[in-house]
């Protein structure tokens, strides 16, 4: 007989991240998310933030999963997504006026989203992976960021967007992944696990069901 797969824990409280893993597939066994004080350190490039954040959140979560048998032989995954015009890393938003400055910052201009993506091991290595996407938003009205402001969509999302939902209609041009912005780039995912000899494909057979 087959040996089982180690278990997966998705090292993430992010819908979105658990949403994609399962369009591909993937279903966690657990869901354990990383406390992190997710704050730049001087100087810190923007692609440098998000793939030092995906891997301390998997190593976070290796450290949390190393205290329990049952967690002990599992696979980690983090992933994290910074969103920077230029060198200037945007904020996630919680307030209103954190997006407001955002969009006004976004409209009419490209930016660049970074995400990280990060697998730790039961042996404790971290393997890790950047995904850099161009993103250009149309210029925006004053009336169209209000409403979009009042939507609430905004609300935790890195750089006060969520391009799965009604900014969506804002992008005139991305060049990267799509998955990648919305917070786990998905080719990459699935080779830092097939690399750690986890059966990507072993769902697939009931995914038209
Ligand atoms: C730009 C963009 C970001 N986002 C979200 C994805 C992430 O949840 C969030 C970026 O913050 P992250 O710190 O990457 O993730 P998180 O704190 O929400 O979740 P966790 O650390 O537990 O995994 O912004 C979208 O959903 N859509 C978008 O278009």
């Amino acid at each position: 007989m087959a040996t089982p797969p180690p278990p997966l824990i998705l090292a993430s409280a992010s819908p979105r991240r658990l949403a994609l893993l399962e369009q591909i597939g993937l279903k966690p066994d657990h869901l354990i998310p990383a406390d992190l004080d997710e704050t730049p350190r001087r100087f810190e490039t923007p692609r440098a933030l998000a793939g030092r954040l995906a891997r301390e959140k998997a190593e976070a979560v290796r450290k949390i999963a190393d205290k329990s048998d049952d967690l002990k032989p599992a696979l980690v995954l983090a992933a994290d997504t910074v969103v920077a015009v230029g060198r200037r890393v945007l904020p996630k938003a919680e307030l209103s006026d954190q997006a407001l400055a955002c969009l006004s910052l976004l409209s009419g201009r490209g930016h660049r989203v970074f995400t990280g993506v990060a697998l730790a091991t039961p042996k404790g290595a971290v393997r890790s992976k950047l995904v850099e996407t161009r993103v250009r938003f149309k210029r925006l009205s004053r009336s169209e960021v209000d409403d979009y402001l009042a939507s609430g969509e905004w609300r935790g999302k890195a750089g006060g967007y969520a391009i799965q939902g009604l900014a969506g209609s804002f992008v005139v041009k991305l060049t990267g992944s799509y998955p990648a912005v919305m917070g786990l780039p998905l080719g990459e995912t699935v080779a830092l696990l097939s690399g750690a000899g986890f059966p990507v494909r072993a769902g697939w057979a009931d995914a038209a069901a």
